[in-house]
């Protein structure tokens, strides 16, 4: 049946969730805060509410949101991948606080905007508590370019791709040091292992980090150069600053924020995380490219440890 979709946020990713809505047969409005379309009149009448704004904007949209109210039937989609500053909550945290009686679905997936807006296939995750909502996010936005599947885990599911941008840094800066095949097999490898431990600590579910919305977006981000994340690890390899490489790309790339986010959580937590340790030394400039790959290759020799209750 056709929906009414409401996009918050008319970025890259935004505009393309707006298009495959549309390829979906439903109808979409969009809202952006420098757009003509007032808050209040696009969500009006929304079945379905989905949130693909930076996470530097979705505590102030949310509140926006909840000033005016929502339909009560409305279900919310957030799609977007980072972690709050000040509170470490997570945009599906956000939202479902903001608004407890209403279905909150993470949509998240291997979907680099660039891909979906030139209708190459892709597949992603529709994950809630809510199945049934899950299940109508799942068959509004599925059609042959994107397969949707549906899962219960929201907070893993998003997890997966918030710290995978963490990953495509260091991803980016081994390509760009050109350490090779073997060195990025490893690098990945021991990435997933630390989302793993990271995601299962803030209570996500192990087996999503082996999906789509884990080792898929992991390695969408972290073999192309379409994404943003990947693009600031190769150009810090370059010796470029963070601020050349950040106005280079001149859009969101989350992996920033995420970065400092997660090392304060780490660090109070006590949750190993040597990898984004060496990624928040070098955006914060207090180490090279090169002192990076060399203080991870000289850590403590150890077993290999997979599961999360080890370290
Ligand atoms: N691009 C991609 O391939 C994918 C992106 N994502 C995630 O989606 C999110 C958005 O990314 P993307 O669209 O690429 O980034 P863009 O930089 O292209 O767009 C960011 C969007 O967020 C809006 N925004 C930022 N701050 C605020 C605010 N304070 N209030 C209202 N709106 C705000 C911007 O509005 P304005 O234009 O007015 O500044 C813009 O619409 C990120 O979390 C990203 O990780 C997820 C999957 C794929
Ligand atoms: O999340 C993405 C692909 O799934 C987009 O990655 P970037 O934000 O690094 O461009």
């Amino acid at each position: 049946m056709t929906k009414q979709i409401t996009i918050l946020g008319t970025g890259a990713w935004g505009t393309a969730l707006g298009k495959l809505a549309e390829y979906g047969d439903n109808q979409v409005q969009f809202w952006s805060r420098r757009g003509e379309v007032s808050l209040e009149e696009a969500i009006a009448h929304a079945d379905v509410l989905l949130s693909a704004i930076s996470m530097k904007g979705v505590g102030e949209t949310a509140r926006k949101v909840q000033e005016i109210g929502l339909p009560p039937q409305t279900i919310i989609v957030t799609a977007t991948k980072g972690l709050e500053p000040s509170t470490t909550r997570t945009p599906s945290q956000i939202w479902q606080e903001a608004f407890p009686n209403h279905p909150v679905v993470v949509l998240s997936g291997p979907n680099l905007s660039k891909e979906i807006d030139k209708e190459l296939p892709a597949a992603t995750i529709a994950a809630s508590r809510d199945m049934k909502a899950a299940e109508t996010i799942q068959e509004a936005y599925s059609s042959d370019i994107f397969r949707v599947y549906t899962n219960t885990d929201p907070i893993g599911t998003e997890l997966g791709g918030t710290l995978k941008n963490v990953m495509a840094i260091a991803s980016g800066v081994c390509d760009g040091l050109d350490l090779g095949i073997n060195a990025k097999s490893a690098l990945l490898t021991r990435a997933l292992i630390e989302i793993v431990r990271v995601g299962t600590s803030l209570g996500a579910e192990v087996e999503t980090f082996w999906g789509l919305a884990g080792l898929g977006d992991l390695l969408a981000t972290c073999n192309s150069s379409l994404s943003r994340n990947y693009r600031v690890g190769f150009g810090l390899s370059q010796h470029k600053t963070l601020e050349q490489v950040l106005e280079e790309i001149q859009s969101t790339a989350e992996g920033v924020n995420t970065t400092n986010v997660l090392i304060d959580l780490a660090q109070r937590q006590g949750i190993e995380v040597p990898i984004s340790y060496q990624v928040y030394r070098l955006l914060n400039n207090q180490i090279t490219p090169e002192e990076a790959v060399a203080a991870l290759m000289e850590r403590d020799l150890k077993p290999e440890v997979i599961t999360p209750e080890e370290n």
